[in-house]
């Protein structure tokens, strides 16, 4: 009997990325449905590695892009997943979450979805400025314009007044921080497979609180925080998750605008309305070992990927999981 054809999927990513990702159970399950997961050292030609059905990376610079422009004329055929200007598009606070406004969803429930109000400050002497952040309403988060997975992009201060702002250094966006429970929802997104989960995040700020305090507090990617406070995990437990066909709506639409197949994105309930969420931040090809089930997902997304099922057809377009027609790929 004839051997069914096996594939190649190699993969650039750094290091930690590499570890978090990578896991045995991932390797093995791929191969079993005969997809080997190789890896590209990014210290030599991509064109001389290979030959593989599929790249997958996230990897940035120009000398990378280029290698993979070289590589897509070379190999027409080759998926990339994703499109570097595709990821690029996440690396800027603001048009991150200009594509959350682009999305046209049918109100099929009475939940609603948006973006917190926010104002993008370039130098300090806005900080200052009350026609710059006059119409704000404290507390803000200010968060670093560049969201480039840098441990620095990472780095944000919930500040409680205007006094609180002339210490922060632009360019930065500075966002309404929004009461919502202390819990977020995580929504991953693999080609047409979404998972939401809760994780915690930072706590409401009261009106008490908000008069006594002074200044700002500093902090850095709360919901991944190892220690565990016991008042956290009640909350989590006692959160209800938003409605998956909500979720479904929003992820499959960022998906389609965003041309992208590996992201996931926050959002959080206003505890005020109850019924609308907050789309914060949006991160290309996360840390999805931590997703429930990862390996089965992530398997059947490279199978459909090598087997063009989400990728391409024909035309150039590419069709979800229903034979409906998505943006063209890379
Ligand atoms: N507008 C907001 N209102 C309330 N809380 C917020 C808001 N924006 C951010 N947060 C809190 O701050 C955390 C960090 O913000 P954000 O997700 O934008 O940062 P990040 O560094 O890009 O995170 P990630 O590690 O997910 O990439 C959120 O997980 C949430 O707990
Ligand atoms: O570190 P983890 O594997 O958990 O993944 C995190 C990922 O880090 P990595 O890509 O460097 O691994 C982050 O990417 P950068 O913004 O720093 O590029 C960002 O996407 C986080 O949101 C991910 O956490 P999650 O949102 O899934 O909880
Ligand atoms: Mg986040
Ligand atoms: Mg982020």
């Amino acid at each position: 009997m004839e051997e069914s054809r096996r594939f190649s999927i190699g993969y650039a990513l750094a290091p930690k990325k590499q570890s978090s990702f990578i896991q045995p159970s991932l390797v093995d399950l791929s191969r079993e449905r005969g997809i080997d997961l190789v890896a590209i050292d990014p210290s030599l030609p991509l064109l001389d590695q290979g030959p593989f059905d599929c790249v997958l990376h996230k990897l940035y610079g120009d000398d990378w892009k280029r290698q993979l422009r070289e590589f897509s004329a070379r190999n027409p055929g080759v998926p990339i997943v994703d499109r570097p200007d595709a990821i690029e598009r996440l690396h800027n606070r603001i048009s991150m979450l200009q594509v959350v406004s682009e999305l046209e969803i049918p109100q099929a429930s009475a939940d609603t979805f948006g973006i917190p109000s926010q104002v993008v400050v370039y130098d300090s002497n806005a900080l200052s400025d009350s026609r710059a952040v006059g119409a704000l309403r404290f507390p803000v988060i200010a968060k670093p314009l560049v969201a480039d997975g840098s441990a620095k992009s990472h780095k944000m201060s919930l500040v409680y007044h205007r006094a609180g702002l002339l210490k922060l250094k632009p360019p930065l966006v500075l966002q309404e921080f929004v009461n919502h429970g202390g819990v977020i929802f995580k929504v991953y997104v693999v080609g047409g497979h979404v998972k939401c989960v809760k994780r915690k995040s930072l706590p409401d700020v009261s009106e008490e609180k908000l008069e006594s305090t002074e200044g700002s507090m500093s902090f850095s990617q709360v919901s991944n925080l190892s220690h565990r406070e016991e008042h956290y995990y009640e909350q989590l437990e006692d959160a209800e998750l938003p409605p998956a066909r909500f979720v479904k709506d929003i992820a499959i639409g960022l998906r389609r605008v965003m041309g992208l197949h590996l992201f996931n994105f926050d959002m959080i309930r206003d505890v005020k309305a109850g019924n609308h969420y907050f789309v914060i931040d949006i991160n290309y090809f996360p840390g999805y070992a931590k997703m429930p089930n990862y390996e089965t997902v992530l398997t059947e997304f490279f199978w459909d990927v090598v087997n063009r099922k989400t990728i391409e057809n024909e035309s150039g377009e590419e069709k979800d999981e229903k034979g409906g027609k998505l943006q063209p790929q890379c």
